[in-house]
């Protein structure tokens, strides 16, 4: 193996978080790395494939900060604790405006005044160290060897201590930890959800068996602890995959969701459904959406990928009617309810593939006047773009946390009689490289 030590200066960061460094013009990517920094980095050829790693910061750049996190360097859950918030946002700005900034100017980044435990939802696997100790935390980034966290700077605080009084139990009550190698064990993963606006926390303990000798006795002892648990959820997965629920849930107490309250409307939330994880965020990122569209009161709006109905539900009040589409069953059935149980009569949720829906409509030559889009990270589809401008609505609102496949979307509506008006990136991942971004788009 041939090894060269090079000093390099970063040129950027990348969308994961990582510095970018060019050497004899070829790109590779290196975390902890920041724009302008110099570097020794070591140059590493190994059977035609060429590798680097960093070895000094050689001159700090100032947006520089100590990370807050004890476990930033191991865990991959956030990507830029190490720049300071400002640089956070600086880079996120500049990344959309790289991407976006042809189709109309990019607004200035809507950031959080205390950008530390937003998250509402928060996800820790269970394990054992190499003492057999019990650990629950994250996957060591590329690995499948848990890193034990007690304090996340990005969670809720609640959740955490949570966490904490389960792994307590777990020893009084003789519960093991799963290993996927000998598949033995009992407590895969613990999710937890809370309701920010109504305190309730949701508890989804994902087991490998349904069998839970002592499970009264655990229900009552979690709960001392935590009254503010209104909810747990067994589900059970025995099956060997990385992916955390399995199909099966037994609601082992309480209802089986919880409630939130987001832009004045109460939302029942169930284990699988999907429901924005910073909730603070979320109310900027939907005002600014709803904005965008100036709504009339006249408008037949469709609200696709709608998840548990949040955003139709939202702009019923302001709009004649709402029809939604979303592809999971549980989250259609909370969508429904909410509905309900708001007394919300002018909003029609299905439960289907949005590009397939989107096809019927077309069809029909179905009337909609605005559409608001927020797919998931892969973004929309053929299907769904070529119904979309057939459908022609006057003017669409489209909201992604991937501008990457935003910006290739959009590139296809403005190919076909469509034009960005406004551009606003919400920063509802802090410390992360991930990006949320809004843009209004009107027909031509
Ligand atoms: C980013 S979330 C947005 C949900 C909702 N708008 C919100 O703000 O809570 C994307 C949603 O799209 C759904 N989804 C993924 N693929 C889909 C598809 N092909 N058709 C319809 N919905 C889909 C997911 O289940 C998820 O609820």
């Amino acid at each position: 193996m041939k090894k060269e030590l090079l000093k390099v200066k970063c040129i950027g960061i990348n969308e994961d978080g990582k510095g970018i460094v060019s050497i004899n013009g070829k790109e590779y990517y290196l975390p902890n790395l920041i724009e302008g920094e110099m570097a020794t980095v070591e140059i590493s050829q190994n059977k035609g494939v060429t590798t680097a790693k960093l070895i000094k910061i050689e001159e700090e750049s100032k947006d520089r900060v100590k990370p807050k996190c004890p476990y930033y360097s191991k865990c991959g859950g956030c990507q830029i604790q190490h720049l300071s918030y400002e640089g956070q946002s600086r880079f996120k700005q500049r990344n959309v405006e790289e991407l976006l900034g042809s189709f109309c100017k990019v607004n200035d980044i809507l950031v959080m005044k205390d950008p530390y435990n937003y998250r509402n939802k928060i996800h820790s696997t269970f394990s054992y160290n190499k003492k057999r100790e019990i650990i629950s935390g994250i996957y060591e980034e590329n690995t499948h060897d848990v890193i034990n966290i007690d304090r996340c700077m990005i969670q809720d605080n609640k959740a955490d201590e949570i966490i904490e009084t389960i792994k307590g139990l777990m020893k009084s009550f003789k519960m093991k930890p799963y290993d996927e190698d000998t598949r033995d064990g009992f407590l895969r993963h613990v999710l937890i959800k809370r309701g920010f606006a109504t305190n309730e926390v949701m508890v989804v303990l994902v087991v490998s068996t349904k069998i839970f000798p002592g499970k009264n006795n655990y229900i009552k002892a979690l709960r001392k602890k935590h009254p503010e648990i209104s909810t747990i959820i067994m589900n059970i997965n025995n099956r060997n995959t990385s992916v955390v629920l399995g199909n099966e849930e037994i609601v082992i107490y309480g209802k089986g969701y919880i409630e939130d309250i987001l832009c004045g409307i109460r939302f029942q939330i169930s284990a699988k459904s999907f429901y924005q994880v910073n909730p603070i965020q979320t109310e900027v990122l939907y005002n600014k959406a709803i904005e965008m569209a100036k709504f009339k009161g006249n408008e037949t709006v469709l609200d696709a990928y709608c998840g548990i109905g949040t955003i139709g539900l939202i702009v019923s009040k302001k709009v004649k009617n709402v029809i939604g589409v979303e592809l999971n069953k549980d989250a259609v059935k909370d969508a429904i309810k909410n509905a309900k149980q708001n007394n919300i009569k002018n909003v029609y949720f299905y439960n289907d593939d949005a590009g397939n829906f989107m096809v019927k409509l077309a069809n029909e030559n179905k009337n909609v006047d605005v559409v608001i889009m927020d797919p998931p990270r892969a973004g929309s589809d053929e299907r769904f773009l070529s119904s979309l401008v057939k459908l022609s609505p006057e003017k669409i609102v489209y909201i992604s946390c991937n501008p990457i496949t935003q910006e290739r979307d959009l590139r296809y509506l403005v190919r076909y009689g469509y034009k960005a008006t406004e551009i606003q990136p919400v920063d509802m991942f802090p410390h992360t490289g991930h990006i949320e971004c809004v843009v209004g788009i009107q027909k031509t």
